[in-house]
């Protein structure tokens, strides 16, 4: 009897012993440290919110930052306010992402860039129908083309003399938008979403250059972009995004670096996110074993959790438009 107990027990344990063990073999890419100090960072978008919350920790971590960004004062006020902070001078430039010549012209002028962080972006909820195709068309292009402007840009620099300054990033701001489609947010999803699938097809492109990107879903958070946003987000947007809360910059600032700097692609910046990113892992690469376990033994339980969220969402959907009527 006690050997049935003895045998039953070593197989409960034997097996995900064997997965941890084949999962740390396999995993793809291997495990990189992103060096940070003394590194040239570009920061688009860096002159407000997130950007400039990563732009002031980026300083204090001793690298070399350039923001750029449309509003020229906007760009003086964050550079006066990281100086006074740390007291690091930081390069600004203005440009529209939308326009490739001049964010080429910049990125030729700022010479080697080690980390690209792509974080400019707009949102503008509303519902398909009544939102104007304008507006859609100003999310595709800010969003989607103004990302691939920097990184096609950036990248034959990033690339020079790689082995010599070590491994590189792209780091890239996506939303939990761009991991489930929410209310409200078609164009900005639409957005978001085709930043992963470019993401992950570009990984396979430049490994072989030792460059790494980190794709970074934050849930809403307070900075001066999401207070003009709030003034008219449709009600059932806000009321499925709660299910997520709301995280300040800085925070959310911090989870990104720390992704970056070890070079994880998909980085998720709280309790609901990290969830969220484990339910919608897909085929998306995974350099750490322990990462890809939680993934591989919580799918199912997680895929019901998702199930669930669905079925509250569907139930705000239907009381809210039941009470409309
Ligand atoms: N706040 C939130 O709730 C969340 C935000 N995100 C994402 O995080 C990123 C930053 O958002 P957040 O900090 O809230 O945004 P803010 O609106 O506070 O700041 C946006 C920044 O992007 C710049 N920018 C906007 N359009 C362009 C353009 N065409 N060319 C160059 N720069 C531009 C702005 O400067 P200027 O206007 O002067 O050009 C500003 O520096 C975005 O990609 C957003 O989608 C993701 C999840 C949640
Ligand atoms: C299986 C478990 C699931 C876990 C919970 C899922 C919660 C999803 C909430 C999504 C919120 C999206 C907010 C987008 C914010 C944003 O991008 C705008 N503020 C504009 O910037």
């Amino acid at each position: 009897m006690a050997d049935a107990y003895f045998s039953l027990f070593s197989l409960i344990l034997l097996i995900p012993l064997s997965i941890l063990i084949f999962l740390y073999f396999i995993v793809r890419p291997r495990p990189v440290r992103v060096p940070i100090k003394n590194r040239h960072v570009f920061i688009t978008g860096g002159s407000s919110g997130i950007g400039l919350a990563l732009a002031h920790q980026f300083a204090q971590l001793g690298s070399d930052v350039t923001l750029l960004a449309r509003n020229v004062s906007k760009l003086e006020e964050a550079k006066e306010s990281i100086k006074l902070a740390t007291g690091r001078d930081v390069r600004i430039f203005s440009a529209d992402v939308r326009d490739y010549e001049s964010v080429k012209k910049v990125v030729e002028e700022v010479g080697v860039i080690d980390v690209l962080i792509c974080n400019h972006g707009v949102y503008v909820p509303q519902e398909l129908e009544t939102q104007e195709l304008e507006e859609i068309k100003f999310m595709i292009d800010v969003n989607l083309m103004g990302t691939f402007h920097l990184i096609k840009a950036a990248l034959p620099g990033m690339k020079k003399n790689r082995v010599e300054r070590g491994p590189g990033s792209i780091a890239i701001m996506s939303s939990q938008a761009g991991q489930v489609g929410i209310y409200g947010y078609t164009a900005y999803s639409a957005s978001k979403f085709a930043l992963r699938g470019m993401a992950e097809a570009l990984q396979q492109e430049i490994i072989a250059d030792n460059i790494h990107i980190s794709l970074i879903f934050p849930p809403d958070t307070e900075t001066p972009g999401f207070a003009e946003e709030n003034k008219r987000r449709p009600q059932l947007t806000s009321i499925i995004a709660a299910s997520s809360g709301a995280m300040k910059a800085d925070v959310v600032a911090k989870k990104s670096i720390d992704g970056i700097k070890s070079g994880t692609f998909i980085v998720p910046c709280n309790f609901e996110g990290f969830l969220l990113s484990v339910a919608t892992a897909g085929l998306c690469p995974q350099r750490s074993f322990l990462m890809a376990f939680v993934e591989v033994v919580t799918s199912p339980i997680l895929r019901i959790a998702g199930l669930c969220f669905q079925w509250n969402w569907y139930g705000s959907i239907e009381k809210w438009y039941a009470q409309k009527k």
